[in-house]
């Protein structure tokens, strides 16, 4: 896998200069069985991107690449600026506490303030001393963003960051999400099985299938979003059909 710094991109993709992240063939197999077949993609500064696509379809895999964690895979990467990520499962250290977590691997005067402010953002603010066995789900999670949002990313890439919080939390976690992406403008690749959750979030959607991108549909739609957002029944039927899930919208 070449991972390329800024200013190295010979213009090898459609996706180009005005990208924060550019992949070019990315290709991936484990055991001669392909998961990712030449996968190219382009996210610009600031944009949120969704990607879908059936369970196996290679979602986490490319965004294990993208993050750089998967040294196997061949193809380019092109990230300019900081990336951080965030998975399904917070992996906070649970001998360390929240404000630790956040602070891990950061250097200088100020990581103390820093670490307050990004839990502020997160409504975490009085958390800082608590061991993560005594969060919620939905607190670890919000730690896990604050860890990222520390970092100040060009770019989030977000593995299912809600699925495994129950449907009342994750709703506000996608505001959460949804706020703080309009405060800090970063852009981000949210991978999620949940049509409705790329709808709120993204302005763009990506459909994963057979180890390439099939679809590509842009959600103009404006903020904030909700399922009775006009032209939402509509994307969202469009891309249910495109998963595999016929008449599996019921509105629009
Ligand atoms: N470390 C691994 N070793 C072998 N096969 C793997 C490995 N990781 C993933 N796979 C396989 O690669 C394929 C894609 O997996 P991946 O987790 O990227 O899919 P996904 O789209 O994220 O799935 P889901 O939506 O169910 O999380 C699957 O068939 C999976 O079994």
């Amino acid at each position: 896998m070449a991972q390329r710094h800024p200013g190295e991109l010979t213009g090898a993709a459609s996706t180009g200069r005005d990208s924060v992240v550019t992949a070019t063939g990315v290709r991936r197999d484990y055991g001669g069985t392909v998961v990712l077949d030449g996968v190219t993609l382009g996210i610009r500064p600031g944009e949120v991107v969704a990607l879908l696509g059936g369970s196996g379809s290679g979602k986490s895999t490319l965004l294990r690449v993208l993050a750089g964690l998967d040294p196997e895979a061949t193809g380019t990467v092109v990230v300019r600026g900081r990336s951080a990520v965030v998975f399904q499962e917070h992996r906070l250290l649970p001998w360390k506490r929240v404000g630790d977590n956040v602070a891990l691997g950061l250097a200088g005067p100020d990581v103390r303030d820093r670490v307050r402010s990004a839990l502020a953002e997160v409504g975490l603010a009085d958390r800082e001393r608590a061991w993560p066995a005594e969060l919620s789900g939905g607190q670890a999670q919000r730690v896990a963003v604050a860890r990222a949002l520390v970092r100040e990313p060009e770019v989030l890439l977000l593995d299912e960051p809600f699925g495994a919080l129950d449907a009342l939390t994750r709703l506000r976690m996608q505001g959460l999400l949804g706020r703080l992406r309009a405060e800090h403008g970063f852009a981000a690749l949210l991978v999620t099985h949940d049509v409705d959750e790329a709808l709120l979030l993204a302005d763009r959607t990506l459909v994963l299938e057979g180890g390439r991108i099939v679809e590509e549909s842009a959600v103009p739609l404006s903020h904030p979003r909700a399922p009775d957002t006009p032209g939402f029944g509509l994307l969202r039927r469009h891309l249910l059909d495109r998963l595999g899930v016929p008449g599996g919208a019921t509105f629009g």
